[in-house]
């Protein structure tokens, strides 16, 4: 917690400071939810601490802070029995914080102690709130997101204004619900079935995916040599509706792919073990040196199948806004998976919304759509496009396509829903009101990932 106060991130230093501590099992497992609990849902829990240290959060020493939020955790969102939570805070204070500390730590814990959740609750929402204010305070969101995700329901054709309420309050709940570990068994190279044997089951919807209901995707073996992974099922849809969408081309020769902001490589992984599948070459774009050269390693194992058959898949660094220019109409299918937001995926990054600013979407907003404008002059004549990003936010989803489109008249605007349900099972009345396809944490179980389906006139 204090490395996320200092800029880290939960998910890349908590499983670090675990192996460093050789914390495993249930003792991990316990360390990571007090940790992404307590992040999650410090919204919550910095205004009870308000009101049960009589004072503002701003002057409260912000390691003392944290250990309260650890200790508020333990009191009201697990099942720690409360001396047990008080105990261990004060001690951790006396440890971390100083002596004077464990003293304010002690005093503000029984207080929390007195009351639960439910009770905490009626006293910090404001009885005259909106429904959305409330969902946000009730669900530790910052408003400006729960505003957003509500106005994304409501674009997107998931929610009407009767049921939008309570669709907002379950995917703001998703968010604070640990995501299900998701494996792809890339095509080619494992079956989902061969990852049965490490405890995985078949993922009810998206054909390449397995859930792996515990234990730890590293002991699975062909996680460890690159023929699975670790990846949320909505990304595997994005991929496989790039490959499968219909071109309209005459044959020329083999088919060119592209992903065009391809680190780390996760969807890059599922598209090169598709391209070597329908026999396409494939170039895997990344602006960020090190981010390159994670993709590089997970193309690893498909790169040497590649060059068994004489297919070709590349790995390059540069701006995906110079391909436009660089090599007009040269590919067939581009993955352009936007830097975003991350909206769709609060689960997975404790931290990321009271990170994130509504001032990041201008930022992000020219950046998405100066790519996607590149990729469709990258476009060849009746190829296709997927626009895609993990965040539902209509600033960076609907708004980006509209704008680009509206500049051009050589792209089609696909449906994108009959080319997801033929690369998924059983979605088909869960894909709203279309062109574009949004997935849902509350509905689909994946990341909020969107995608739009576009082909550039043959
Ligand atoms: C949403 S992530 C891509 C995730 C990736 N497709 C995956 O599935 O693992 C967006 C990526 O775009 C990269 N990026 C940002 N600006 C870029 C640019 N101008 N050209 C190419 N890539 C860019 C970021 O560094 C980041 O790695």
């Amino acid at each position: 917690m204090r490395s996320v106060a200092s800029g880290g991130y939960a998910n890349l230093d908590l499983p670090k400071e675990l192996r460093q501590r050789r914390l495993s099992g249930r003792d991990a497992a316990f360390a990571t939810e007090l940790t992404y609990g307590a992040t999650r849902l410090r919204g919550i829990y910095d205004r009870i601490i308000e009101i049960a240290a009589d004072r503002p959060i701003a002057r409260i020493d912000g390691g003392v802070l944290d250990t309260l939020r650890l200790g508020a955790h333990q009191l009201l969102g697990m099942r720690v029995p409360p001396h047990a939570a008080a105990d261990t805070s004060v001690a951790l204070a006396r440890q971390v914080n100083g002596a004077g500390a464990a003293g304010l730590v002690n005093a503000v814990l029984r207080r929390i102690s007195e009351a639960d959740l439910e009770e905490w609750l009626t006293r910090i929402v404001p009885a005259d709130a909106d429904a959305t204010t409330k969902a946000a305070i009730q669900h530790s969101h910052p408003e400006w997101i729960a505003k957003a995700l509500r106005q994304a329901l409501l674009g997107h054709g998931a929610s009407t204004p009767a049921t939008v309420d309570a669709d907002l309050a379950a995917v703001l709940a998703a968010d604070n619900a640990a995501a299900e570990v998701n494996l792809v068994a890339r095509p080619g190279l494992v079956t989902v079935e061969e990852l049965a044997v490490d405890g995985a089951t078949a993922h009810p919807h998206v054909p390449t995916a397995a859930l792996l209901p515990s234990g730890d995707p590293g002991q699975v073996a062909a996680v460890r040599d690159g023929r699975a992974a670790v990846q949320d099922a909505g990304s595997q849809v994005v991929a496989l509706t790039l490959a499968a969408a219909p071109l309209v081309r005459a044959a020329r020769g083999r088919e060119r792919w592209l992903d065009l902001c391809a680190g780390p490589g996760g969807k890059a992984g599922l598209l090169a073990a598709l391209a070597i599948e329908q026999r396409a070459d494939l170039v895997a774009n990344e602006v960020q040196p090190h981010r390159a050269e994670l993709v590089a390693a997970t193309l690893r194992v498909a790169s040497e199948r590649a060059e068994g058959v004489g297919l070709t898949l590349e790995v390059r660094t540069g701006d995906g806004r110079d391909y436009g220019v660089d090599e007009p109409a040269a590919y067939d299918r581009i993955l352009i998976d936007a830097p975003c937001t991350g909206l769709g995926a609060l689960r997975r990054r404790p931290e990321a919304r009271w990170r994130r600013q509504p001032s990041d979407l201008a930022a992000l907003g020219s950046l998405q759509r100066e790519l996607l404008a590149s990729a469709l002059d990258a476009l060849a004549p009746g190829g296709v496009a997927v626009y895609a990003t993990c965040s539902p936010h209509l600033a960076e989803t609907t708004f980006v396509v509209g704008d680009v489109l509206k500049k051009r008249s050589d792209i089609e605007h696909l449906d994108a829903r009959p080319v997801v349900e033929e690369v998924t099972c059983g979605w088909g009345g869960t894909l709203g009101a279309g062109p574009d396809v949004q997935l849902w944490p509350h509905d689909h179980g994946t990341d909020g990932m969107f995608l739009a389906l576009l082909r550039k006139q043959g």
